[in-house]
């Protein structure tokens, strides 16, 4: 790992009261699949194109992927996490512990609103118009979670609500700010993205997607953009690796909507394989966590300064263009 992402990782582990370290850390069942995120990687290596002469863009393709409870990292929370962020698409997760509109006022770039749909369509609806008022550019609705995933550090911990003073902001005044106000329901479907699109104008993407035929009917739902993703393995301790994911979704998609992958990408090498597999950006989640615990919106911005350096670099060495025909198996 990078020495500066592996030192704010340590560092956040030391400062980090134990209880919350594993719920960021943590992943369901046996954490197999949070394992293999990041191993996917490692599997895989890039051939090289060269003398092509092509320079090298300048953009970052990642954006900060929605995590909850920022004010647990640190006393700042999203709103650090959103000064860091510059020019970087931040998702704010729906349980986040500042409001929206304080996290949209607090950063420079473009804020995406995370939703949870919840049974109640009232109360979804109401979520929705916080995040349009705010200034949000997209909704993410994530669709992985029709249950929570059963983290098992958290239940060792005891861990079911946040400390005294912290609260999912987003929820008050509509279900209350207790976490548990939050619901998963398998009862949500294609029907409430339905629903979601008649309430909104705002771009609607969908987060947690591994099947390619729910890539296809994501698309024919008019969605904006798909993210594949299995919640950094903290759902279904049963699926592939985002990585191993990806490249089915990309064909299945056809490039009728743009795909973002997420889980696991811990250095520039990674959203450069991302890339050559067809993903047209990364989500980044723990890295950032690690950052702001470690350091606040300094420690997120060295997060994103160090995948930026390393990816552009990849990016140089490879000819500046990243195809699926230079990614091969590492034997
Ligand atoms: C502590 C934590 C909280 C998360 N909270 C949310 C959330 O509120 N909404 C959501 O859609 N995904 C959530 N996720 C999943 C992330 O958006 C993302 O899919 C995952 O972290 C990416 O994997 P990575 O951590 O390996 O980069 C959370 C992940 C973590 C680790
Ligand atoms: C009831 C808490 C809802 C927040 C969910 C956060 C999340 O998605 C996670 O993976 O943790």
């Amino acid at each position: 790992m990078n020495p500066v992402l592996a030192e704010l990782h340590d560092k956040a582990r030391a400062v980090l009261d134990p209880v919350h370290y594993d719920f960021f850390a943590g992943g369901v069942g046996d954490e197999v699949v949070l394992a293999d995120n990041e191993a996917a990687f490692r599997r895989l290596a890039l051939l090289p194109r060269v003398l092509r002469g092509n320079g090298i863009s300048q953009d970052l393709p990642v954006l900060i992927s929605p995590t909850a409870f920022h004010r647990l990292a640190h006393p700042d929370g999203e709103l650090a996490t959103a000064r860091a962020a510059g020019g970087t698409t931040l998702v704010s997760s729906m349980a986040s512990t500042v409001p929206i509109a304080e996290v949209v006022a607090a950063a420079t770039g473009p804020v995406w609103f995370q939703l949870y749909v919840q049974p109640d369509m009232d109360v979804t609806e109401a979520l929705v118009r916080r995040a349009e008022r705010a200034g949000c550019a997209a909704l993410v609705v994530t669709v992985d979670s029709p249950v929570f995933g059963r983290h098992r550090r958290d239940i060792a911990h005891g861990f079911h609500d946040l400390p005294a003073g912290l609260a999912a902001e987003n929820m008050r005044d509509l279900a209350g700010v207790a976490l548990r106000n939050i619901e998963m329901s398998p009862a949500v479907s294609w029907e409430h993205l339905d629903r979601l699109r008649d309430v909104t104008t705002l771009p609607l993407w969908v987060k947690g997607v591994l099947h390619p035929q729910d890539a296809v009917l994501a698309v024919g739902h008019g969605v904006a953009g798909v993210v594949v993703s299995n919640h950094g393995g903290r759902q279904l301790d049963l699926v592939p690796a985002s990585l191993d994911a990806l490249p089915a979704v990309v064909d299945a998609v056809a490039g009728r909507v743009p795909v973002v992958l997420d889980g696991g990408v811990r250095s520039g090498g990674d959203i450069a394989l991302a890339l050559a597999l067809g993903a047209s950006a990364v989500g980044i989640g723990r890295p950032v966590l690690w950052g702001l615990a470690a350091d606040g919106e300094q420690g997120v911005r060295r997060v994103l300064d160090v995948l930026r350096d390393e990816y552009r670099h990849v990016l140089a060495m490879c000819g500046g263009e990243l195809t699926r025909d230079m990614v091969v198996a590492r034997c």
